[in-house]
């Protein structure tokens, strides 16, 4: 049943006739990720989308006078973050969606504190992420956009002398996170030849791989340090001048988890006077933005958060985000469901 009031579709009990989209479960959607953007009809043709993003009022405004009644909430990986503050204006919030995998943008416990579910795209994306953290490693040693970019701009002629790179095989690569994405990871760089080690929170009994309790051991004992943690109060920042100092003058970072896991200051510092060997980034600590002293920097490989993102784990990822919420609103399990403690 719906009924509409300040212009808008509210579902309360009452005799009004429903009205175009009455019967649709409202959506809340603050700011459209790429996933709503590709799939927005199908989103607008199962649920009445709460578009705070087209609203000429302020936010709060906005959830005032339209998200009262609103349960279930999709969040754009990244750029919307769920805040108590947030979630304290939305009153009747049951679920939080994520269109990713990474969850640091949501506040867990105050949502497990409210008793709100969050659901995110489970394993959708890992075996996308694992791959491209071999395209990383292999580019950063092997200087493959740098050779791009030396074709492109017409030097081949002019000199023969691109720099020679550093071979894969061989390679001890520390993996900071054994999950998902850092196992799918050890598992490709195995069949390169590189030697594989790493560090997690606690030893996993199925890894054949060496065990480093700590970041500093696992970096001194590493020629490339990969991370694949995900972001949390515990591992924000682990990777620090001490981190960088182990991993020694020869050694090379690689980031496809999350910006702030890495002191961005300081590895820029090192890389600018040389004191590690390079470095691959897929993600940055204020995204979009990118220290622009590394663009000079030829042992750098920049890329812009892509290394999840394939149009067939995007597809995969909707059906999970449609499952979710079919899930919720036909009151049965949610598929991918977010624990506080992961
Ligand atoms: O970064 C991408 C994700 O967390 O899914």
């Amino acid at each position: 049943m719906g009924q509409e009031i300040n212009g808008f579709h509210h579902h309360l009990n009452g005799d009004a006739p429903p009205l175009p989209g009455g019967d649709r479960p409202d959506l809340l959607v603050l700011r459209p990720g790429l996933l709503f953007k590709v799939f927005e009809q199908e989103f607008l043709s199962k649920f009445n989308v709460l578009k705070a993003f087209e609203s000429p009022f302020p936010l709060d405004k906005y959830l005032r006078d339209h998200a009262q009644s609103a349960r279930a909430i999709l969040c754009e990986a990244i750029v919307t973050r769920i805040t108590a503050d947030l979630l304290l204006q939305l009153p009747a919030l049951q679920l939080v969606v994520a269109d990713g995998t990474g969850v640091n943008h949501i506040d867990l416990v105050e949502c497990h504190r409210r008793g709100i579910s969050v659901t995110n795209t489970g394993d959708v994306f890992s075996e996308d992420t694992a791959d491209y953290g071999v395209g990383l490693l292999i580019d950063v040693l092997r200087r493959i956009s740098r050779a791009d970019a030396f074709v492109r701009r017409g030097s081949w002629p002019l000199t023969a002398e691109f720099p020679v790179g550093r071979k894969v095989r061989g390679k001890r690569v520390g993996i900071v996170g054994l999950g998902n994405i850092g196992t799918k990871l050890a598992k490709r760089l195995e069949a390169f030849g590189c030697i594989v080690s790493y560090n997690s929170r606690t030893k996993k009994q199925s890894a054949a791989y060496d065990f480093y309790p700590t970041v500093v051991d696992l970096a001194s004992q590493s020629d490339i340090l990969i991370i694949c943690c995900s972001l949390t109060e515990k591992t924000r920042h682990i990777i620090n001048a001490e981190v960088l100092n182990a991993l020694g003058k020869n050694g090379i970072l690689i980031n496809i988890g999350r910006g702030p896991i890495v002191d961005e200051e300081t590895l820029v510092n090192y890389l600018l006077n040389g004191n590690i060997a390079g470095a691959a980034m897929d993600v940055y600590e204020n995204e979009p933005r990118v220290p622009s002293e590394l663009f000079r920097l030829d042992n750098v490989v920049l890329s812009p958060h892509r290394g999840a993102f394939t149009q067939e784990a995007f597809f995969d990822a909707f059906k999970i985000v449609m499952g979710n919420l079919d899930a919720f609103f036909s009151n049965t399990y949610l598929l991918t469901p977010v624990t506080t403690n992961e």
